[in-house]
């Protein structure tokens, strides 16, 4: 990468818009489905990917440290521990009910298109370690509330959300009280 760039190149950018996919009434009716997947078909597009998010990461915190990148089941996991071993920073994910060992915190929350429980280990990290949470997509933003929740009843810092897309109109960044940064976001992508 070009070391004094801090924003990714912009045909990075469209080369990565440009294989996103969209499906109408997925999973259930009325519900626009945004597809990531092919990024990580080609090996060029995912290189792409983590290093957008890590050039981002490294021109905003240069000051401060980020101990751990935090990962949402299950599209946080595609990404979230390549950016992290990329980092040199570690990596604890938060997973749906049932699958951590050991205690664990706990919490029931709704998404776009249904309910479900999120899971933290209570051991995975320090109190007052500073974490990037990371997911593919932001939609109505019960997802990202949910972990906020669990990292707050382990003391631990969120510095920001980081997502590759995030759906405008359901304006699931109101409730969240820090900053969000979406790689390609809907707007540019309808632009496109
Ligand atoms: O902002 P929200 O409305 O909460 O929706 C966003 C969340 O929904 C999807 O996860 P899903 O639970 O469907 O994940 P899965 O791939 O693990 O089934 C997506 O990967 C986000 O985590
Ligand atoms: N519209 C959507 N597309 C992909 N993932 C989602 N998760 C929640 N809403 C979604």
């Amino acid at each position: 990468m070009h070391g004094h760039h801090s924003v990714s190149s912009q045909s990075d950018i469209q080369a990565l818009k440009s294989v996103l996919h969209k499906y109408p009434n997925f999973p259930v009716k009325g519900v626009l489905f945004e597809d990531f997947l092919p990024i990580f078909r080609d090996p060029s597009l995912f290189r792409k990917l983590i290093n957008a998010f890590k050039t981002h990461l490294e021109a905003v915190y240069q000051a401060q440290k980020i101990d751990y990148i935090v990962g949402l089941e299950a599209r946080g996991f595609l990404i979230g521990p390549s950016l992290a071993l990329a980092m040199g920073v570690g990596f604890v994910p938060i997973r749906k009910a049932g699958k951590l060992p050991g205690e664990c915190v706990r919490t029931v929350y709704e998404k776009e298109y249904g309910k479900d429980t999120f899971e933290l280990q209570v051991s995975a990290m320090p109190p007052g370690s500073n974490v990037v949470v990371i997911d593919d997509i932001i939609a109505s933003g019960g997802t990202a509330i949910a972990a906020q929740d669990l990292l707050n009843q382990i003391s631990v810092n969120i510095l920001e959300y980081d997502f590759v897309l995030e759906l405008d109109f359901l304006n699931g960044k109101k409730n969240l009280g820090c900053p969000v940064f979406t790689l390609l976001s809907e707007q540019e992508f309808a632009l496109h």
